[in-house]
């Protein structure tokens, strides 16, 4: 059967279809310690100013800077220490006049002391202490609030969750975040040919390796990933095998049993039972699938390894990262100069892969346009794409990128 270009669907509007199949995730609250990498839901405010309470900067003496006005090496201030303040006391005795407290970093300023001197410029005394340096009014203080205001907004809807967004969250008294919730993506491949790595590789066998890429990268980006052990070309042991594990699942993704073959299980058991196949203009990832099966958002990506890697990042990717919120769901473009000529499919968008180094003004294309040179992706650092006219680039001229370690 002759291929007609025209005939498919656009790398955007399968894109598009993806991305309204998966839709949004639900909002959830969840604890802190899970929340590395999702996107925060709604806006969240303080519970508590920060810091909560005037303290001190430095360890060293509480004064009331009058009473050490004027003192330095030269004619130090002596002065009794009344009280001992460690971080933590949550009550603390008013300074009188002509008296220090002993006090350490993060400790309450007592009431009556407006300025801390550091214990480099004393004596160290616990009873008495030899002051030997002055300190104007508000030296070495952390005011109330002058970090965040209670009741303030801390953290904005959309707000990607990193370390020290987190950090904040906790330090303003939030235990838990409104977050769209993790997906549960369940990964399954497909190929009587397959065999788990480390078990023994007779001929005409491959290891198998999408379900491993696939599981990682929706690892990569906030997903569960529940890998279901590759089951073979087999229509009735596929269907068990994901009406076993779909019931909690938001997505299912397979790779492999698409295209035109005699054996192709994919196609031949979910075809007709809520999923679509159809061809994309992209090279690679020609071959593709998508609807609900058994009510559940589904894709089935080729089953080449560069083509089901490629097939999620252009696809599954955005379209999982626009479920958990996220606002940003390209990965950054960029141009550069082509190394080395390249050509493309007329009426598909092809994507090579290369190397564009820190520093240097040309990509390098990295291997051919194979969809099983797995080797090849996993030493490059970018994709070229060559769009749906351009047959042929020459040595020199500009080429997009997308660029896959920024
Ligand atoms: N007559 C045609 N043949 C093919 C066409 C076509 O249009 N007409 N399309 C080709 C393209 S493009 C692709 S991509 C593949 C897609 O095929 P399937 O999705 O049916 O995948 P399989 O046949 O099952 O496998 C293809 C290839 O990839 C290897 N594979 C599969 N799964 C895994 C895995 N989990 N880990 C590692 N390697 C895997 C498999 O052994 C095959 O070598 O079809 C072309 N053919
Ligand atoms: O379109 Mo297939 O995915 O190139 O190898």
């Amino acid at each position: 059967m002759p291929e007609h270009a025209s005939s498919k669907r656009t790398v955007d509007d399968h894109r598009a279809a993806v991305t309204e199949l998966i839709g949004s995730l639900p909002v959830v609250r969840q604890p802190l310690a899970d929340c590395l990498g999702l996107v925060l839901a709604e806006d969240v405010a303080a519970t508590v100013s920060l810091p909560p309470f005037d303290n001190s900067a430095m360890d060293g003496y509480a004064v009331r800077s009058v009473d050490v006005a004027g003192a330095s090496v030269e004619s130090p201030v002596r002065l009794p220490v009344a009280d001992d303040i460690p971080a933590g006391r949550t009550e603390v005795e008013p300074l009188q006049p002509g008296t220090v407290h002993r006090i350490m970093t993060g400790a309450p300023l007592p009431p009556g002391a407006d300025s801390i001197i550091k214990v480099e410029l004393t004596d160290g005394g616990t009873e008495r202490v030899l002051i030997s340096g002055d300190a104007a009014p508000g030296t070495h203080l952390r005011r109330t609030g002058e970090d965040v205001r209670e009741g303030a907004t801390v953290l904005t809807a959309g707000t990607v969750l990193g370390p020290p967004q987190l950090g904040l969250a906790a330090a303003v008294g939030l235990a838990d975040l409104p977050v769209r919730r993790r997906p549960t993506v369940l990964v399954l491949s497909t190929g009587t040919e397959l065999v788990e790595p480390g078990k023994p590789l007779r001929g005409g066998q491959i290891y198998e390796s999408n379900s491993v890429l696939l599981a990682a990268a929706v690892r990569e980006i906030g997903g569960q990933a529940i890998v279901l052990r590759f089951v073979p070309d087999d229509v009735e042991a596929f269907r068990d095998t994901i009406a076993r594990h779909i019931g909690d699942a938001d997505l299912l993704i397979t790779s492999g049993g698409v295209s035109a073959g005699a054996y192709e299980v994919v196609k031949d058991a979910l075809d007709g039972h809520g999923v679509d196949f159809m061809k994309v203009a992209v090279q690679p990832g020609g071959p593709q699938g998508l609807g609900r099966y058994l009510d559940t958002p589904t894709v089935t990506l080729p089953g080449n390894p560069v083509s089901a890697a490629l097939s999620f990042e252009l696809f599954v990717r955005p379209a999982l990262l626009g479920a958990l919120g996220h606002r940003v769901v390209d990965r950054p473009h960029a141009t550069a100069r082509l190394a080395s000529p390249l050509r493309s499919p007329a009426g598909k968008r092809q994507y090579r892969r290369g190397r564009l180094d820190r520093g240097t003004v040309d990509v390098v294309p990295v291997g051919g346009p194979g969809s099983h040179l797995l080797a090849s992706f996993a030493a490059s650092n970018c994709l070229i794409v060559l769009d749906e006219d351009t047959t042929e680039v020459a040595a020199g001229k500009d080429v997009d990128l997308l660029l896959l370690d920024g």
